[in-house]
This record gives C-alpha cells, structure tokens and sequence, in this order.
C-alpha cells in the first residue's frame, strides 16, 4: 500500500539509526519519564537508588518506544494522510512495517528484563501492560471510533506513574494511583487544546477526536471541567494521603490557577487558536514541574526547611 521501497535504499547508517529513533516518537517520552521519577521520589522518600532509578527509566524508555513504534506500524495510512505525520518512518516509506515490528519486539523484551532484574515483575508487567493498553486499546479499539479516545486511552500514559511506584516499593499503594489519576486527568486538557488546532487533519482522515465531532465550545467545555476536576486531585497527596508537604501544595496550587486561567480564557474564546497552543503548551510546562514539586518535596532537607519556616511563623 504507502509503503515504498524507494528512498529505503538511500539512507546511509545514521539515517537508519535515526528512522527507528524517530519510529519511538522521542519528544514525548522525557515527560512520560518525569512522571516515573517523580513517583518512584515519592515512593522512596527522597532517597531513590541510583542503580533502580537508571534501570526503571531505561525500561520505561525502552517501553514507551516500542508501544509508540506499534502504534506507529498501526497507523501508518492514516499517519500517511495527516500534514504533522506524514515524514513518519512508516509512511514515508523509510522503514518496513515487518522491520519495525521486530525492532518494538526487541525493545519491549529488553524493556521487560531490565525491569524484571533490576526492579521487579510488578513493574515488568505494569510496563507490558502500557503497551498492550496504548496499542490495544487507543490505538485499536478507541482511536478511531469514540470521541472518549483519548479519555480512556489516556489510562496508557499514567501507566508509566505506576511503574515507578512498583519498581521501588513492589507493589501498589493509594499514592501511586492518585499519581496515575493526576495524569489520566491532565491528558484531555493537553490533547484536546493540541486536538483544536490540528482539528481538521483529523477531520480528514475520519479520526472522530472531540472537536471534529462535538465542536469546539464542547471542547473547551469538557477542558474546563477536566482542569477543575486535575486541581483537588493533585491536592490529594498533600491531603489525605499526606505523602507531599506543604512545599508541593504551593507549587501544585500555583500551577494550577495558571492552567485554570488559561482553559478559562479558551472557554471564552473557543476558536482562539493562539490560545489552545498557549494551553497545550503549558500542559506540558504544567506536568513537568509539577513532578519537580514532588520531587523536591520529597527530599529530606525540604522537610526540614519547611519544619523550620511553620516553627518561624508560629511564633
Ligand atoms: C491518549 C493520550 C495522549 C494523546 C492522544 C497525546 C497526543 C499528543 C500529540 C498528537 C502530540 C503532538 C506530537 C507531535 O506533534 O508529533 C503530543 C505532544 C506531546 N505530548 Fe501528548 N498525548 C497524550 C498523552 C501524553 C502523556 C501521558 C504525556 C506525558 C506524560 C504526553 C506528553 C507529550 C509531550 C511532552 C508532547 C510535546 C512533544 C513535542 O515537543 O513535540 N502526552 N501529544
Ligand atoms: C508504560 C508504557 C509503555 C506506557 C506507554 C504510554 C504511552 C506510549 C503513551 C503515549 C501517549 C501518546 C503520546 C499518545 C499519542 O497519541 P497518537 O498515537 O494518537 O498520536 P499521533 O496522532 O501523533 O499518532
């Protein structure tokens, strides 16, 4: 079908190398990491093992790459079709959909025994599981065929919390599912602002995504409802489950009132296309400290700090 044989035979070993390393979709992986680390900080009270720390993030790479080169063999026609991903490997005839499926067979297997030896079955599985949920699930139940796509596929992506969580402690406690609802809650804020500006590319290729299907003040809506509802839960760990301090509820309630007022601006103004790539890109900006907050809360001297300025004030 797209696949040609044509400029395959014209690449010289760096642009092979690269043509998998692009089949991986690399930009999105580092945050998928964040939210490992920020979990497994979290899960070690500040105190995480260098050598499991290396060996969850290099499986959970390992992971993320070979779901994401699926999903990549999987779509090829309709990624063929879309302006933003017709450069793909696959489509662009670069790579064979035979050769790909090999090259995400190897990555899962080294993904599965790095997690295995280093950490543990637990997060072994957790990690196959990201895989089969992200391919089976989004990308062939889901993706094409609701407009709640992203919604329950978005579970995939929160995965990778869990993982870390499991790769410390063995096993999964309250906190690391409150992780993995703060990500499944912040995935259709950031795809549905990026989704109103590539609107029509999916429109063309018939994926039913919420403003092809719904328009975009329903989009904007459920947006608004979805931050509202991200705000309390990444107040959880802070309270009940009083796993983050105060440090992180200031920095989770300042982020927070900004990505508030953001998706309210895009409420008012639901074609400003200028402000759905503002939103989309505070998404990411969004997760990335937010994970930092948890991070740096969960550090020992951060307690103590904190200890000492409540102590300061009380007086
Ligand atoms: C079902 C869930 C999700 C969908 C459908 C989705 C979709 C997308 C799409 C289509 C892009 C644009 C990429 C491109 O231009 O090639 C994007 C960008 C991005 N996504 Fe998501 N995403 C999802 C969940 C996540 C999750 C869970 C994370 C990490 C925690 C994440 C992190 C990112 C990042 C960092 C970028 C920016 C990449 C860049 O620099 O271009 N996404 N997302
Ligand atoms: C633990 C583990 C392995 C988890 C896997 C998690 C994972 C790969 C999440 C990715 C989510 C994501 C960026 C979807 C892109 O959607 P899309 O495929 O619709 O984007 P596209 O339109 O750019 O192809």
């Amino acid at each position: 079908m797209i696949e040609t044989s044509v400029s395959r035979h014209h690449q010289n070993f760096f642009q092979v190398i690269q043509s998998y390393y692009q089949l991986t979709k690399p930009r999105i992986i580092p945050l998928l990491l964040i939210t490992t680390a920020a979990s497994m900080w979290i899960a070690s009270d500040g105190k995480v093992d260098p050598v499991l720390l290396v060996a969850t993030l290099s499986g959970g790479t390992f992971a993320a790459g070979a779901a994401q080169t699926i999903n990549c063999i999987y779509d090829r026609d309709i990624d063929y079709d879309m302006e933003r991903t017709r450069h793909r490997p696959i489509p662009s005839g670069r790579v064979q959909s035979r050769d790909a499926m090999i090259f995400a067979i190897a990555l899962a297997t080294i993904s599965f025994t790095l997690l295995t030896v280093f950490a543990n079955l637990l997060s072994a599985l957790l990690a196959m599981s990201g895989i089969v949920f992200y391919v089976g699930i989004y990308t062939h139940l889901l993706k094409r065929h609701t407009t709640q796509n992203i919604v329950i596929g978005g579970a995939a992506g929160a995965i990778p919390a869990l993982v870390g969580w499991a790769a410390c402690t063995g096993s999964l406690s309250l906190p690391a599912w409150v992780l993995f609802a703060i990500v499944f809650v912040w995935t259709p804020p950031h795809f549905w602002a990026l989704a109103l500006m590539i609107r029509d590319d999916y429109a063309k290729v018939g994926v039913p995504m919420l403003p092809v299907v719904a328009g975009n003040t329903a989009t904007t809506w459920q947006i608004w409802l979805y931050t509202l509802i991200l705000i309390p839960t990444t107040l959880l760990l802070v309270y009940p489950l009083n796993v983050s301090g105060l440090f992180y509820a200031v920095v989770a309630l300042i982020l927070g009132s900004l990505f508030v007022k953001k998706a309210w601006a895009l409420l008012h103004d639901p074609s400003n296309q200028q402000q759905a790539r503002s939103l989309f890109l505070y998404s990411i900006l969004y997760m990335m400290l937010l994970c930092a907050g948890m991070m740096i809360d969960s550090l020992p001297i951060t307690h103590q700090v904190t200890t000492a300025v409540m102590a300061l004030v009380a007086h």
